[in-house]
């Protein structure tokens, strides 16, 4: 499996804990960064996220900021992308059952660490249901 990330300043420490946590499952990552605490714009480093998964060059991204709205409205700019903003594991779960989100967006300053990794992995390993959503999410896009 391929994860493309980007966050913010306010997701470093978040976004370096879930790269050491997915590397360990031998997941390959493509960082955007930041990687540094400077304050930094987010549409900086969700946009190649989102346009890395719109290629298919990844199998999903995540991106963190400090509400993860900032990144979430970023990456939904993107036709192909469906990103979901996050803040437990069954909104998560949701995301990818009803939603086929490609796309974790995380708030770090509203979130504990175990509980964002723990959303990482159900985003990863839930699959799309597929059936009535079907339906719905084709009807999301309006190109
Ligand atoms: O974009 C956001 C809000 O939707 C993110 O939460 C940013 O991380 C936040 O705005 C950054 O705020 P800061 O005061 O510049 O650290």
């Amino acid at each position: 499996m391929k994860i493309a990330i980007g966050n913010d300043h306010a997701g470093t420490d978040y976004k370096l804990a879930i790269i050491g946590y997915l590397k360990s499952k031998g997941i390959t990552i493509i960082n955007y960064g930041t990687d540094g605490t400077d304050s930094v714009d987010y549409p900086d480093f969700a946009h190649p996220v989102a346009e890395d998964v719109e290629k298919g060059n990844v199998d999903f991204g995540i991106v963190i900021c400090g509400s993860g709205n900032g990144a979430n409205m970023t990456t939904n700019k993107h036709q192909l992308v469906r990103s979901a903003l996050c803040w437990n594991k069954e909104i998560t779960a949701l995301a990818r059952e009803h939603n086929d989100a490609n796309v974790l967006s995380l708030p770090a300053r509203f979130i504990a660490l175990p509980q964002a990794l723990e959303m990482v992995d159900t985003f990863l390993n839930t699959p799309f249901e597929g059936g009535r959503h079907e339906r719905r999410v084709e009807k999301i896009s309006c190109s």
